[in-house]
Parts: C-alpha cells; sequence; structure tokens
C-alpha cells in the first residue's frame, strides 16, 4: 500500500544521529542519515534498561507492529536493532514534527477548519485500517499525529496498541489503564468490561477538539480530576461559531458515551465534514509555510550541519524556545501519561469538600476504579 520498498539494513555504522527531535514517555527521537544514500530518517532510541518487563512488552509491541503496518497515514518502522543497552527503530522522517508542535509553534489556539479536516481525514483512514487489521491503536492525540512538509500525515506511536482478536489473558489485558487521560474514552476509564475500537473513536473525537482549541477539554486539569468529570459530565462539544455545523456534528457523534453508539472509522470516514476536506496543497499550505522549515529540534543541534550557519545567539533562542516549548509538552505528557499509584496517592489526600463541584460520591466511585484497576494489574501483560 504506502510503504516504501527501499530496504534499510539493520546496521548501527549505516545511520549517524543527528539532532534530537522528539522526546517521549520511553524514547528520544533522533533526526538521522542513513549513509549510504545521504538520506533523512528517525531513529527512535529506547533505553532498554529503563525498561521493566511491562514497558519492555510495549517496546515488543511497538516495533512488532511498526513492523507490519503498510498503510499510507500510519508511520512504518524500516527495521529495528540493538546497539548497546538501547533499541534502535528507523523510520520515516516527518519534517513538520507532530501536529501538537505545529500547534504550539504556529497556532497556539487551535488550527483551522481546513486544516483540522484534512489531518482528521488522513488519521481516520490509518484508524480504519488499524481497526480492520484487529488493532487498537489507544493512544490517538495530536501528539501521534506526524506531518511531513509536503502534507503527508502519518499516525505514530504503537506502543500502547492492542490486538482485538486475542482472547484469554491478552484479551482481559485490555482491562488496564493505559493512554493518557484527557484523551480517554469513559468505558476504559471504568475498566469493568474491557474496551474495543470504538475507544480510539472517542480519542479521536477529543482530539479533534484539541486541534480546534489548541489543547484538549479538560487539560487544566489534574488527571484525577479528568478521570472523574469524563466518568460524571455529559460528554465536551464544539461549541465555537466558527465551526461548520458539519464539524460539530461529527465531534458530537465521536463523544458519546455509549461506546456501541459511536460510528466505526469506515462510516466515520462518510460523514459530510470529510467530503470537504481539500488536498493538503489547499488546505496545509499556509501552516506548513508558517512552521520554519526545519526540525523542531529540542536541543540545540551539533552535528546538524544549519547549526554552524546561525550566529551563536540565535542558535540558543531557536534551543530555547524549544525547551520552554518541550518543558511544556513534558508536563502535560507526564500528567497525561499517569502513573495510577500517584493517582491514588492524590485520591486518599483529597479533601472530600475541597471543590464544590466534586462530590464525595465521585470520589468513592474513583477509589473504585483504582480497586479494579488493581485487580486488572495482575493480569499478564499483552504480547501481540
Ligand atoms: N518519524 C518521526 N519524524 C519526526 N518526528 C518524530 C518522529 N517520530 C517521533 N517524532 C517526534 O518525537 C516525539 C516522541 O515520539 P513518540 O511519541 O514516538 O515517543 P514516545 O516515547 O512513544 O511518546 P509518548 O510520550 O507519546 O509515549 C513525537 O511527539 C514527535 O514530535
Amino acid at each position: 500500500m504506502g510503504g516504501s520498498q527501499r530496504i534499510y539494513p539493520a546496521n548501527p555504522a549505516d545511520y549517524k544521529l543527528l539532532e534530537e527531535i522528539g522526546n517521549g514517555a520511553s524514547a528520544t527521537v533522533y533526526r538521522a542519515i542513513y549513509l549510504p544514500l545521504n538520506s533523512v530518517v528517525a531513529v527512535k532510541c529506547l533505553d532498554l534498561d529503563r525498561c521493566n518487563n511491562g514497558n519492555l512488552d510495549s517496546v515488543r509491541r511497538e516495533t512488532q507492529t511498526m513492523g507490519w503496518v503498510d498503510h499510507p497515514n500510519l508511520i512504518r518502522a524500516y527495521c529495528s536493532f540493538v546497539v548497546d543497552r538501547n533499541l534502535w527503530v528507523v523510520m520515516p522522517f516527518m519534517s513538520a514534527g507532530s501536529c501538537f508542535h505545529a500547534m504550539k509553534r504556529a497556532r497556539p489556539n487551535g488550527l483551522e477548519e481546513i486544516e483540522i479536516c484534512f489531518i482528521l481525514k488522513e488519521t481516520l483512514k490509518a484508524l480504519d485500517y488499524l481497526h480492520r487489521q484487529g488493532h487498537i491503536h489507544r493512544d490517538v492525540k495530536a501528539g501521534n499525529i506526524l506531518l511531513d512538509n509536503n502534507g503527508a500525515v502519518k499516525l505514530s506511536d504503537f506502543g500502547v496498541s492492542a490486538c482485538m482478536f486475542d482472547s484469554g489473558d491478552r484479551q482481559r489485558c485490555r482491562n488496564t489503564f493505559t493512554g493518557t487521560p484527557c484523551w480517554m474514552a469513559p468505558e476504559v476509564m471504568q475498566a469493568e468490561t474491557g474496551y474495543g475500537s470504538k475507544a480510539d473513536i472517542w480519542s479521536f473525537g477529543i482530539t479533534a477538539l484539541e486541534l480546534a482549541h489548541g489543547h484538549p477539554p479538560l487539560s487544566q486539569y489534574p488527571p484525577l480530576k479528568v478521570l472523574l468529570m469524563t466518568v460524571q459530565n455529559d460528554p465536551p462539544r464544539l461549541g465555537d461559531k466558527k465551526f461548520s455545523k458539519s464539524f460539530k456534528d461529527m465531534v458530537a457523534m465521536c463523544l458519546v458515551k455509549d461506546p456501541n453508539k459511536r460510528p466505526t472509522a469506515g462510516k466515520l470516514l462518510k460523514h459530510s465534514f470529510f467530503k470537504h476536506a481539500k488536498p493538503p496543497e489547499l488546505s496545509l499550505k499556509k501552516l506548513l509555510a508558517e512552521l520554519r522549515p526545519l526540525l523542531n529540534p529540542v536541543k540545540a543541534p551539533q552535528n546538524y550541519e544549519y547549526a554552524e550557519q546561525l550566529p551563536s545567539n540565535i542558535a540558543a533562542a531557536a534551543a530555547a524556545e524549544q525547551a520552554g516549548s518541550m518543558s511544556e509538552y513534558q508536563k502535560g505528557i507526564s500528567a497525561w501519561n499517569f502513573d495510577i499509584e500517584e493517582l491514588k496517592a492524590q485520591a486518599s489526600t483529597l479533601p472530600l469538600d475541597e471543590d464544590e463541584t466534586m462530590e464525595s460520591s465521585l470520589v468513592d466511585n474513583c477509589r473504585d476504579v483504582f480497586t479494579l484497576t488493581e485487580q486488572c494489574k495482575k493480569v499478564p501483560p499483552v504480547k501481540c
């Protein structure tokens, strides 16, 4: 389908790591040169020493999934291999970075509808493919939607993806908490009955709101409160006058609490909102022009050839800007990739009358959720 046919060898000497372009919970991503062809790739480096057994499974799952996917809207791994105590995953370099970074850089209050429409349609094609293959992505959000300067859109990060066709213990493992709370569907939080691909449709609807506003709903609240409010409150809506009725309607279809009432990705693709999607040369041209043509290094370039062309104060300012943006990102990420033990601690110290919007029954509910989660955690991790 969309995969490149070029063979990339699993030989570390063929790749030269340049600057750091991303830093997630489990990995550091570098721009790199594939030396035999002098072509640019991205290399995701996972520190195996930092992985406990559960993480190792997530690493294995991610590289396995990245190896078999073959769709133009999914990031595919060219190859992966171990270097010292790191796993390197070689993949296409997406020169404009993630939609999260694009927003932080060019549209802090959200993208324009024409941009969102194209990005979401491409992302939905990826989800439709994954779901048809029996997979749930489980971490759909702007930070995992990558763009390149030609307007290609690819969904990445399969670290927490799962196979729906597994049975027994593997299937039960999907009852554990994973993903990030602002994007997480209510049925995932309740963790009583397990969940399926419709959880991705909820996250997709939240991602639509994130792209529209520059942040997901409830992002100002701590994770515990996000859990409580998502389970108890009415689903968020797109209310802004500036957006079309079909956009609002599409978001409302995704954000229905009963997963059975949400459309499949295939059905959603037929929604009238996506009929108006314009090709990237029309929809993304302005945005891509506003994103400075680089790279988005998180750290000051070291081997990067442009570094020598930049006066040192400009290079330092660029690095500081990136570091600022990154610390904001990390703040969000560390809150989103939440630690259940930390949440339990928060729940136990939370005075019940601390906040008039949070009733004691909600806190009790949340404690029940934690109990269930603890039970689920005893189930062996998934091996897709
Ligand atoms: N192929 C790529 N091309 C360009 N940038 C990339 C690429 N892959 C990842 N990145 C950048 O690196 C960041 C982190 O990558 P990724 O999400 O895969 O790491 P992670 O550790 O799994 O993150 P998370 O915290 O979401 O679990 C992305 O948000 C993106 O900015």
